[in-house]
């Protein structure tokens, strides 16, 4: 019977919490169809939703019912993933998300933890950073869908909520009596600072009675260490590789830099044509493919260059909906292993699929593994789910040597 459940609000947030969960000895199912079935021995089923920049009523109630249905499998605990970068708006639904888990669990107060130190995310006097910058100084500024220009989470987050937002300081979560603080507090929701992993250990143990937190795969990172073998390692099977980016963020576009400079066969999609000739372009980028050495793993992206990135609000789903066209396709001509970068583009890629769960297999990187699924005609194929900002610069050519 699972014991706790987690909202993602996408599809690589999804993967990232889930392999944290793994890492530390617990065994996760993530349900990207939220029908799915859990299997016998999950003891955390991440409920994978594409609801980060979806309209607010929309968020809401897709968060409440993958909750109740989380809960009639079992969980009594209860995590809602949302990003390292807290990427959201003032519209952004983190905020009434979290208002309706907390009217559905009764809980008085619930934690916000995005940070994630292995990838460079802290937080300190409430102020997210990313490496050494202040989250509004930082690439995610010129995110397509969610520029982030403020650091300050509890600036960000009110706007949001009917709730109240105070903060925790690094000082009362390193003096032993986080407990005790979050007791005391007389706001509902609490921005705790985190700098290191052993800040994330002691928020784990402060809010391990509570039926509700929040933040990002950090929460799991800390989590008292569950009872299996973290190495889950299945055999992947054999086939085509394909990479394709629909992430405009920085470190994606480092890797596919670095994968145009060491001889990976490359297409950039051609996102202004999918305006007019959608179909035409899906169907000239799998000719493409199709053209490739066999034994090669080809890169299809979408953002190159920071100036590839159109404007209007049509053009996201467009591209999300031909590369989720193309990797479909590249299936049916026998691709088995694919990795997709970039949040949103992988929930369009595994709806398109699809694929009802995934299970999760070796790591690739800190928030970052490979997952298999079953497509709704049948095929097996492994999947690295990559968030946009995560991964090493070359991992689009060595990500494969971790599956077996
Ligand atoms: N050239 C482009 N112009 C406009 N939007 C794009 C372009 N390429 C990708 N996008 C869109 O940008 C969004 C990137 O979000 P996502 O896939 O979540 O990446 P990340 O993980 O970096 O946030 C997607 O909706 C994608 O379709
Ligand atoms: O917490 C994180 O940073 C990731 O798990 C995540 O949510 C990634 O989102 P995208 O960058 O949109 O892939």
């Amino acid at each position: 019977m699972p014991e706790i459940g987690v909202l993602a609000d996408d599809f690589t947030g999804a993967t990232d919490i889930a392999t944290a969960y793994a890492s530390r000895g617990y065994r996760p199912v993530v349900l990207t169809d939220p029908a799915g079935e859990a299997g016998a021995d999950a003891d955390v089923v991440v409920a994978a939703l594409k609801t980060r920049t979806a309209p607010v009523e929309e968020a809401v109630a897709v968060s409440l019912a993958a909750f109740d249905r989380l809960r009639a499998l079992g969980c009594e605990r209860f995590v809602f993933k949302y990003c390292s970068t807290f990427d959201s708006t003032d519209r952004g639904n983190i905020g009434p998300v979290l208002d309706a888990l907390v009217d559905r669990t009764g809980a008085r107060h619930v934690v916000v933890v995005p940070a994630f130190p292995a990838n460079g995310r802290t937080v300190y006097q409430g102020q997210l950073f990313v490496g050494d910058q202040l989250l509004e100084n930082s690439p995610m500024r010129h995110h397509p869908l969610t520029p982030m220009t403020r650091s300050r989470l509890a600036e960000i987050l009110r706007p949001q909520t009917r709730q109240s937002v105070g903060e925790i300081h690094l000082d009362v979560v390193r003096a032993g009596k986080l407990r005790e603080a979050i007791d005391a507090a007389a706001e509902r929701y609490l921005v705790l600072d985190v700098i290191t992993d052993e800040d994330l250990v002691a928020i784990a143990e402060a809010t391990a009675g509570d039926v509700l937190v929040s933040g990002g795969a950090g929460l799991a990172l800390g989590a008292p260490a569950g009872g299996s073998d973290p190495a889950q390692a299945w055999e992947a099977p054999a086939g085509r590789r394909l990479v394709v980016c629909g992430s405009a963020s920085a470190r994606t576009r480092e890797q596919v830099a670095y994968a145009a400079a060491h001889g990976q066969p490359m297409l950039r999609l051609d996102v202004p044509g999918l305006a007019e000739r959608p179909e035409e372009v899906v169907q000239s980028s799998l000719d493409w493919f199709e053209r490739q050495d066999p034994a090669s793993a080809p890169v299809i992206y979408s953002v190159g260059e920071p100036g590839d990135v159109r404007s209007g609000p049509e053009t996201a789903a467009r591209t999300e909906k031909a590369l989720a066209a193309i990797v479909s396709g590249a299936v049916r001509r026998g691709v088995t292993r694919c990795i997709v970068a970039g949040g949103e583009t992988s929930g369009a890629v595994v709806g398109r699929l699809g694929i009802a769960a995934l299970r999760i297999g070796s790591p690739i990187a800190p928030g970052v593994c490979w997952a298999e699924g079953v497509t709704g005609e049948g095929d097996r194929v492994a999947l690295a789910l990559k968030s946009g900002n995560f991964g090493e610069p070359g991992m689009f050519a060595t990500a494969w040597e971790v599956l077996r």
